[in-house]
Order: C-alpha cells, then structure tokens, then sequence
C-alpha cells in the first residue's frame, strides 16, 4: 500500500558469534507470480510457502480486485481461483501496487491485452521508478498508457481490445519487463517472442510450462529466444514457494563478517539466474558449504553452512553475472567492505533505478561508516577494511528501500561502532521476519 507512516529507525550493535537456523521466507518472485498466474489459470491453484511480505500481499488484492478469488488459510498456505486468461473485469478502483516494482509492472502486462482500464500507483519510492520500459513494450499489443511525465505512476493503462502479438527484444536485462511482455502475450493471439541478450531469473517461463502455457526457449546469436503460444487455458497449480535466496543473503553475509559465526540457511536456491552472490562470495574465499543438493518448488536448492569468514579479499565482479545477482549488490558491498582489497562491481547502473538509487544509498552510508568509495554511473568500487576493520558510527539513509536498511543493520553486526538506519519500515515488504530471525541467531538490534 502507498501510505507510509512514521519512519522507524533501529540500530545494530557489534554482535556476539550468530550460531543456529535461519529459515528465510518464501521467494518473493515465485510469490507474486503464482497468484498471478494462479488468477489467470481456470480453477483453484494452492500455494504454500508464500511470502507475507507487503509487496506480496499487495499483489494479492490486486489479483482480487481484477476479479479473482484469494484466500489466506494459514500462515503462507493461500488459495487463488482464477478467472482464466482474458477473464479479468475492469478494477473498481485504482491499484496500489505499494513499494512493488515487480508487482505493477507484471500486474501491467497481464490487464494489457484484456478491453479494459486500470490506474496504477504506489509508494513515493514506486513513483519515481520508470514504467516506460514495460508500457513501450505493452503499446506494441495495442494498450495506451497514460502516466506522468518520464512514464511515472499514478498511471492509467487501457488494454488492447484487439490484441496482436508481439516480436520483442529486451533493451535492459530486466526480468520485470520480460514477465510483462510474456502476460501480455497470454492473452494476444498467435506468438509472442522475447528475445533476452543476457539470461535474467527464468520463474515466468518455469512457471508458465508448469500451468500448461506452450512456450519454448532457443538459444541463438541474439540470447535467449522465448516463444510463447497465445490464448491457452492455463490449469491450476499446487505451488510449493521455495525459500528466498535474496532474503538468505542477508543472514548468509552477516554470518561471514561477524567473527565466530556457524550457521545453517536451508533450502538456498542454486537457479542458475538468482545464485551470483553466492558463486561472487565463494571466489572471495567465503566458508559456505552446499549441502544436501535438490529440488524443491520445482528450484534447485542446497542448505548452507557458513562459517565466519576473516580472510576474504575484494574481486571484480564479472559484470555478465549482474542479472544473476542484481537485488544483491547493496549486501555484497558490505561483505566487501569487510574484505581486504577492492572489490569492483561494474554494470551495476540499473540498481539506480530500484526502490532507490541503490550505488548512491550504498555509496553514502558506507561511506558515512568510514568506508572509501569509487563510483560512477554504472559502476561501484569498495575499497574492503578488513575483517573487523569497518568504524561504524553513523546513520544510512534508507530512502524507502528494503534491501538498503537490511544492509546496513548487516553492517552495524560487525563494525566498530553501532550502525543507525533512519527507517527500517521498507524491510516489511520483502522480509516481514527479518528482525525476529536475525535477532535469533544472536543480532543485537534495538530502537535507537
Ligand atoms: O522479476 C522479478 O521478480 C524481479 C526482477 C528484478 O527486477 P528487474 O526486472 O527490474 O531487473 C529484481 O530486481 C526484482 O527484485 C524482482
Ligand atoms: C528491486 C526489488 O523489488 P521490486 O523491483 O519488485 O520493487 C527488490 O526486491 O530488491
């Protein structure tokens, strides 16, 4: 929801060694499109493991006022009865997508080919993102979009009464705009073909198979041709929510940087498109075991142990791995602070356009805790301090984005001196638990 109340700040001290199970909430990717699809197959699709997290759960009601039924049961164990493909009705009222990028814009490309209309907004951190990259897409079905200036939310978007399909290539590695494109192709008759230069997380096409849709994946000289099959009848799922490798991250990374540290994060997705951080913190000489390799929810995953880990040293990260591992840079560049050497993140520039300007955030908290920085558009330079090495001693700036004050209570783990976030609120949107789980494995976090 777009309303945001009182920002809550909340301070991190040194911590003692974090020792047990960090059982991290369900995927919020997977999440937001099993009811998605679920509301679009015909029939009841059962979720278990979904992710409660406000993004999530403004999704849900999303879903419900385009005229599916959702249903909570339980703690994560949902129920969605769709309205089929091309059966939505026309939302009473204007969708509040929250702090949701992956929400609106997937939300975008499913309403975009149905005769409709629907107005989008969010939360002052959504407005500023641009929409353009999914309603130039949308436009080529037949939808018009009407927005702010730079293509910014409260938006309106009028479906396509006679939808055609479409033949598009991806101008920015972005799963979001992918996703929209194959929804909105859902409902086009004929094919609709996405063509990604570099693979980016492949959920959409795993889960379109897995409801019925024909699609088919080439590889060739352009990247990853995907053709999707308009007007199926998509059935309904069961869909077991793996667990959230962007939300292990943070447990996994405190773990590594706080001296003394043995834990266990179960069930840790290898998909080959989210696992980047975890292949960046092995190169680094990060003590993560896998263990137990398998499948849940249709995902490849492993439990890891990781164990503190003092001598780690900066690396350039390969910037093809970027899509494989984008919501993560704001927590590796932590961990590199707390690493000897420079660790170089470069084509990072499309974390300027997340829930904030994430190089920016980033680079001045970490900066403001004694840390030297290089940035410039599209790139990020740490210049690490060493286990332990990182003063501390200040308040980051969180600007609305959850994956900015995760980082930075990470950080106040280890650092010297207590590290303050101006407003730990955002957190509830991906990683409701977050405090709860941390402050189990033996964070010290307090409300000044
Ligand atoms: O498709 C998705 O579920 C997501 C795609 C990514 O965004 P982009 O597609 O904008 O890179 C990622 O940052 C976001 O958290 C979730
Ligand atoms: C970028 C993110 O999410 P979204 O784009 O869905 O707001 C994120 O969770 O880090």
């Amino acid at each position: 929801m777009s309303g945001h109340g009182e920002p809550q700040p909340m301070t991190a001290r040194k911590s003692a060694p974090l020792k047990g199970t960090a059982a991290v909430p369900g995927d919020k990717s997977i999440s937001h499109r099993a009811l998605i699809f679920g509301a679009m197959a015909v029939g009841e699709t059962k979720i278990t493991g979904l992710l409660e997290g406000q993004d999530v759960l403004d999704t849900a009601s999303a879903m419900r006022a385009f005229g599916a039924e959702v249903i909570r049961h339980d703690a994560g164990s949902w129920s969605v009865h769709g309205v089929g493909v091309g059966g939505f009705r026309e939302p009473a009222d204007v969708i509040d997508c929250g702090n949701s990028g992956t929400g609106v814009r997937l939300i975008m490309g499913c309403m975009a080919t149905t005769a409709m209309s629907a107005t989008f907004t969010g939360d002052a951190s959504l407005r500023k993102r641009p929409m353009g990259r999914v309603t130039d897409p949308l436009s080529l079905f037949g939808a018009r979009a009407y927005g702010r200036q730079g293509g910014r939310l409260p938006m309106t978007l009028v479906g396509a009464a006679n939808p055609v399909p479409v033949r598009y290539a991806l101008p920015v590695a972005s799963a979001q705009v992918k996703s929209a494109v194959l929804l909105a192709g859902l409902n086009a008759p004929g094919d609709t073909v996405v063509i990604e230069r570099e693979p980016t997380r492949d959920h959409s096409e795993r889960m379109l198979l897995g409801f019925g849709a024909q699609l088919h994946v080439e590889k060739g000289p352009e990247g990853h041709v995907i053709t999707l099959t308009g007007q199926p009848e998509l059935r309904p799922q069961s869909v077991a929510v793996p667990r959230d490798p962007s939300s292990a991250a943070f447990p996994v990374c405190a773990a590594l940087i706080v001296e003394g540290s043995d834990i266990l994060v179960p069930g840790v997705s290898q998909n080959l498109t989210r696992n980047g951080l975890y292949l960046t913190l092995v190169e680094m000489g990060a003590e993560i075991e896998f263990q137990n390799p398998r499948t849940e929810g249709g995902e490849p995953v492993a439990d890891l142990r990781v164990r503190f880990s003092g001598n780690m040293k900066g690396i350039e990260v390969p910037p093809e791995r970027a899509p494989s591992m984008i919501d993560e840079y704001p927590i590796l560049s932590v961990v590199a602070s707390f690493a000897t050497g420079k660790t170089v993140m470069r084509g990072v520039k499309e974390l300027r356009v997340k829930e904030s300007d994430r190089i920016d955030a980033m680079a001045r908290g970490l900066e403001a805790c004694g840390v030297t920085i290089e940035e410039d558009e599209d790139t990020l330079i740490v210049h690490g301090m060493g286990a332990g090495g990182m003063p501390g001693g200040a308040t980051a700036k969180t600007h609305l984005d959850h994956r900015i004050a995760m980082s930075f209570l990470v950080a106040g783990m280890a650092s010297q001196q207590p590290v303050t976030v101006d407003d730990a609120s955002p957190i509830v949107t991906s990683f409701p638990i977050f405090e709860g789980l941390m402050t189990g494995l033996g964070a010290r976090f307090g409300q000044e």
